[in-house]
């Protein structure tokens, strides 16, 4: 954790939840909600304003997984930011692995998602992490600072934008980094975020995502620099997600 930095964590649902087992989600997430720590869950575009109804007066915020970068326009099926936060969202994911590489979204795609949902009031948490091959060259924190560099637009700081490091080896396989390396890209994610941001950037929270379940949240939320989790498999289960939130309150 970092001192002074109020933890976030984040839900991830990904392409998973009908209306009903989502919103009994959602409502398990509010009835549980700790309050040492934010929380976010982010369903599936289509749930976005059914939970954000659902959870209206919870301490649980909604958020959307991907927004475009026009205000507006000849985008089949695309949402804009301005929806999302119509919707009733507070936060949106951008540049998930899961899209950057699906989709070929690069960093200037996502620096302008960000940009976009910022002049929303959207808060973007913007993902950064390596691919297996470059951990095993030893380009991990090469990678991720180039990532950093080109995906975080000027407005980032003011907006209190946060940054999710999620190695994409460690997304949905049960593996991750050793504490040190997470220890050590966090650190280096921080550096970057305050010479980049001076007035913000030591405030700025860095999540750190991929794997995290109840048995290995406490190790990973007391490391430095690391002020939540985002969380993929283990938001689909209210009360993991919870022992997550926990852990890091
Ligand atoms: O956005 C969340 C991440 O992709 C992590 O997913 P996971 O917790 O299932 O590994």
């Amino acid at each position: 954790m970092t001192p002074g930095i109020r933890p976030l964590i984040a839900g991830n649902w990904k392409m998973h939840g009908l209306a009903a087992d989502g919103l009994a989600l959602a409502r398990a997430v509010a009835a549980g909600a700790t309050a040492g720590a934010d929380l976010v869950v982010c369903p599936p575009a289509t749930l976005v304003a059914a939970v954000a109804a659902a959870l209206a007066g919870t301490p649980v915020a909604t958020g959307g997984q991907d927004c475009h970068a026009a205000a507006k326009g000849a985008h089949t099926g695309d949402i804009a930011a301005a929806m999302l936060a119509d919707a009733g969202a507070r936060f949106v994911i951008l540049g998930h692995s899961e899209r950057r590489a699906a989709y070929r979204e690069t960093d200037p795609t996502v620096r302008a998602k960000a940009e976009a949902a910022i002049a929303a009031g959207l808060t973007p948490i913007v993902c950064v992490g390596e691919p297996e091959d470059d951990r095993l060259l030893g380009r991990a924190e090469e990678v991720v600072a180039d990532q950093i560099g080109g995906s975080l637009p000027p407005g980032f700081g003011a907006a209190g934008g946060v940054v999710a490091y999620e190695p994409v080896w460690a997304i949905g396989t049960g593996r991750t980094p050793t504490e040190a390396d997470i220890a050590a890209m966090h650190a280096m994610i921080r550096a970057r975020l305050v010479a980049a941001f001076p007035a913000e950037g030591a405030g700025l929270r860095i999540l750190y995502g991929g794997s995290v379940k109840p048995s290995n949240a406490a190790g990973i939320m007391a490391l430095a620099n690391v002020d939540g989790a985002l969380v993929g498999g283990a938001s689909l289960v209210a009360e993991d997600f919870l022992a997550i939130a926990a852990a890091a309150a």
